[in-house]
């Protein structure tokens, strides 16, 4: 694996695993004679966002599904809040957030009075630092439901329900969330909403939050760090900024002059633009350092570890040892 930079370290919560909220080892899960997870590591602290990219089929939703506890692993180690996700009881799952989308299938209810009902159950979970559940129209505020909160479910829009879905996952307000692609079907405005909502969840009450999506914007803009899976395995490990270093050493430097367009491609982009004021001044016009994005660099590595499986295939085919 490529691993890039230090996660961010914060003070460790009651039951986390040496300060980490989420620590997977060598985990492993295989369907019938498929191998999907070879081996994953990684760790998340206290109110760190990670997001899990990765091409379909890589693994994500199964990997988030052991970590829940809701699928059994092939192999490897998993602990989370401190426990074995495989034995977790009733507490346990009470300080878990899951966001789910099954809940199309109570049309019948009225939003506040679900939400009322569904928080009841975290009550008697509640400790002296973390009141159980959120108060019902605080949390139809926060996720933007206030107007909808008398609504039967059933009448709600697609991007309505899925505000729903996540007050749903939040409403015993948990010390760790599980978002599978939670903004799909939102619109450009709920999306941004929704992204504010992560960053005050992981700000203002250390919420540690893993998510899987396919939006490389929004992994960039919500994860201070993001794992990449890929071919069973993390593949790289950093924060957006780090994963673009990792791939291009290279930034793309364009400019005009005298009415003429540059581009010149360096390691050292910061002593290229100096020696360039040194020499031109103010005739620099429209001055652009570019390194490569998010998308350049999940490309790439995706790829790598792909083109690696093909290695893999063709030795398995030919019985040629690795
Ligand atoms: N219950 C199951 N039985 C057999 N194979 C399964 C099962 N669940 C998932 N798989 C297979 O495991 C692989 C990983 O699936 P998973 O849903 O975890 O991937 P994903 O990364 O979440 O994909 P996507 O991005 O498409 O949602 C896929 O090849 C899938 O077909």
């Amino acid at each position: 694996m490529t691993r890039v930079g230090e996660p961010i370290t914060r003070a460790p919560g009651p039951g986390s695993a040496g300060g980490h909220v989420l620590e997977v080892r060598d985990l492993r899960m295989r369907y019938g004679s498929k191998d999907v997870l070879k081996g994953v590591d990684f760790t998340a602290s206290r109110g760190e966002v990670v997001a899990l990219l990765g091409p379909n089929g890589a693994g994500k939703t199964t990997t988030i599904e052991i970590l829940e506890g809701f699928r059994m692993r092939s192999g490897g180690s998993a602990s989370v809040l401190g426990v074995d996700p495989a034995h977790g009881n009733e507490a346990w799952r009470a300080r878990l957030g899951v966001v789910l989308q099954s809940w199309r299938d109570h049309g019948r209810f009225r939003v506040r009075d679900l939400l009322a009902h569904l928080g009841r159950y975290y009550a008697p979970y509640g400790t002296d630092q973390i009141s159980r559940p959120w108060d019902t129209d605080q949390l139809i505020e926060t996720v933007g439901l206030t107007e909808h909160a008398g609504k039967r479910i059933g009448r709600l829009s697609g991007g309505q329900r899925r505000r729903l879905d996540v007050a749903i996952g939040i409403v015993g307000k948990p010390e760790l969330l599980f978002l599978d692609e939670p903004t799909a079907g939102f619109d450009p405005e709920a999306r941004r909403e929704f992204h504010d909502l992560v960053h005050r969840l992981a700000d203002d009450d250390e919420t540690t939050i893993l998510l899987t999506t396919h939006d490389l914007d929004e992994a960039e803009k919500l994860a201070d760090r993001i794992l990449i899976l890929a071919d069973g395995r993390i593949i790289a490990d950093g924060s957006a900024d780090e994963l673009s270093r990792l791939i291009s050493g290279e930034a793309e430097i364009r400019w005009t002059r005298d009415g003429q367009r540059f581009v010149h491609l360096t390691t050292e982009s910061t002593k290229f633009v100096h020696e360039l004021f040194k020499q031109y001044g103010d005739e620099i016009g429209d001055l652009e350092v570019r390194r490569a994005s998010l998308e350049d660099t999940y490309m790439t590595l995706v790829r790598q570890a792909e083109a690696g499986q093909a290695t893999d295939a063709v030795r398995e085919f030919t019985g040629e040892q690795a």
